[in-house]
């Protein structure tokens, strides 16, 4: 019988089975930033041991890391807990080593999962590991790639597999043409509003369909780092040409024979035509409309053109019970159209939406527009995902369109996607985002994020509140 790819993947990696379903997996590349990496190498020291495999680790600083003050150094880092956090990462790798490591100040550093990528530390049909949820982004690439737990971290450096048991394959069909001003950040909440943040969950999800074939590897990575806000723990994108593309002369990619060989097992890597899924999900790219989260959790989703929806027509206690909370910390009525919400802040970055196309999106909606940031709107900020990120887009003038419209252009990191640095949201503040996630205090305590596509993004910083952008896409 035909597998799927993520059989393919999982076969070609397990080192072991039981019969109780667990398998160790080998794993080729492990990512590893500041916050869930310090007890690991703790644990390393104590019981005298090292890292297995050197070279497959690849690890930066992008939490806890400011994005302005960085002619201050490691003074600008404010927080002393951010900072021992930054500076343990260091000593931990000048202790432990790394294959390439991309230190707070570095030009490469950025967000583990835009700079794993950028460095062709992330290939097709790799297993990849991080201490993160959002490793799930890696899949865009064909790669294997789980979110794990601190003491997995401790054990995938140890001993260079991991404890796994194999998910179910879920098939994610999306089909069709998108409408102009449409983008994967729209695409993967629709799917999150069709199927809910449980809806994937004991799954790997396959993302294939004309529409994510379409998109550029910036796209699906959008996609695929959702897939965990979807419940599933890992997204797949089969490689194609695009992955090749993008893949090719990165530094940490093979080359000269060994490109050749690589590219020639990577046509490997697709579901065969008779493989089976143990669910499908379709959907018609040509219906999405830009989608605008209202609520606390990423399937509280609904488009622009809708209205905050109305708990009382819900007949589920448990979602009504949901829906009355959530609007009641996002300080929304029911009914209210969506595009007549004000924003106070605008964040683009994350690791969702800070490549370079992402800029472009944003950048280009601001050019279109010819406004400057609303007067309501208290600050919005660009954060590119990497120092390589920040540099192409300098060199491509998005920085001045950005801060001629009076946006803040900043450093490189997770920056306002989490409070967990010196960008956050003040309590009620409200606050468009490109980020990922939306639940209680996600940007600061008592924040309102609502998530969108960086354009929608934009649109709402020089409108001030949410707008349809398909009216000048
Ligand atoms: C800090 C880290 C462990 C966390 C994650 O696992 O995802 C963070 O990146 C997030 O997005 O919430
Ligand atoms: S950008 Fe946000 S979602 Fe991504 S790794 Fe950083 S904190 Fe997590």
């Amino acid at each position: 019988m035909g597998r799927t790819l993520y059989d393919k993947i999982w076969d070609e990696h397990v080192v072991r089975s039981e019969e109780d379903g667990t398998a160790v997996l080998y794993i080729d590349r492990h990512l590893v930033h500041e916050v869930t990496s310090p007890q690991a190498f703790e644990g390393l020291r104590e019981a005298g041991r090292k890292v297995w495999r050197i070279s497959s680790v690849v690890a930066t600083a992008d939490h806890n890391t400011p994005t302005t003050g960085w002619e201050r150094g490691y003074d600008g880092i404010e927080d002393p807990i951010s900072k021992q956090q930054v500076t343990t990462l260091d000593k931990n790798i000048a202790e432990f080593g790394a294959g390439a490591y991309f230190p707070f100040l570095n030009k490469r550093q950025g967000i583990v999962h835009v700079i794993g990528p950028e460095e062709g530390a992330t290939l097709p049909g790799m297993t990849v590991v991080c201490g993160d949820s959002h490793t799930s982004t890696h899949g865009a690439f064909g790669a294997l790639a789980h979110g794990i737990g601190t003491s997995e971290v401790e054990h995938v450096l140890a001993t260079q597999t991991l404890l796994q048991r194999k998910a179910k394959n879920l098939l994610v069909q999306v089909d069709g043409k998108l409408a102009p001003g449409i983008t994967a950040k729209d695409i993967v909440l629709a799917i999150i509003g069709k199927i809910g943040t449980a809806g994937g969950t004991g799954y790997t999800i396959e993302f294939a369909g004309s529409a994510i074939r379409g998109l550029t590897m910036e796209g699906r990575m959008t996609v695929c780092n959702m897939a965990i806000e979807a419940g599933a723990r890992a997204g797949l994108v089969a490689p194609d040409e695009t992955t090749f593309a993008y893949v090719k002369g990165k530094p940490l990619a093979p080359n000269g024979v060994e490109w050749d060989q690589a590219v020639t097992y990577w046509r490997t890597l697709f579901s065969d035509a008779d493989a089976k899924f143990d669910a499908v999900v379709k959907l018609d790219a040509s219906q999405i409309v830009p989608q605008v989260t209202w609520g606390t959790s990423p399937e509280m989703v609904t488009t622009v053109d809708g209205r905050v929806p109305d708990p009382d027509k819900e007949k589920d206690p448990n979602k009504r019970n949901a829906m009355e909370r959530a609007l009641t910390y996002m300080g929304l009525q029911p009914g209210k159209p969506m595009n007549d919400i004000f924003v106070d802040k605008v964040f683009i970055g994350s690791c969702t939406n800070s490549r370079i196309e992402d800029l472009r999106d944003a950048a280009a909606v601001v050019k279109k527009l010819g406004r400057k940031v609303a007067s309501n709107v208290k600050a919005a900020l660009v954060v590119p995902g990497s120092g390589v990120v920040k540099e192409q887009a300098e060199r491509e003038g998005l920085d001045k369109i950005f801060q001629a419209a009076g946006f803040e252009w900043r450093e490189p990191g997770c920056s306002m996607c989490l409070a967990m640095n010196a960008d956050r949201l003040e309590p009620g503040e409200r606050c468009a985002s490109t980020s990922n996630r939306n639940f209680e205090g996600r940007q600061g305590a008592g924040g309102r994020t609502h998530l969108v596509s960086p354009a929608m993004a934009a649109a709402a910083a020089v409108h001030g509140h949410f707008v349809d952008i398909r009216a000048f896409a």
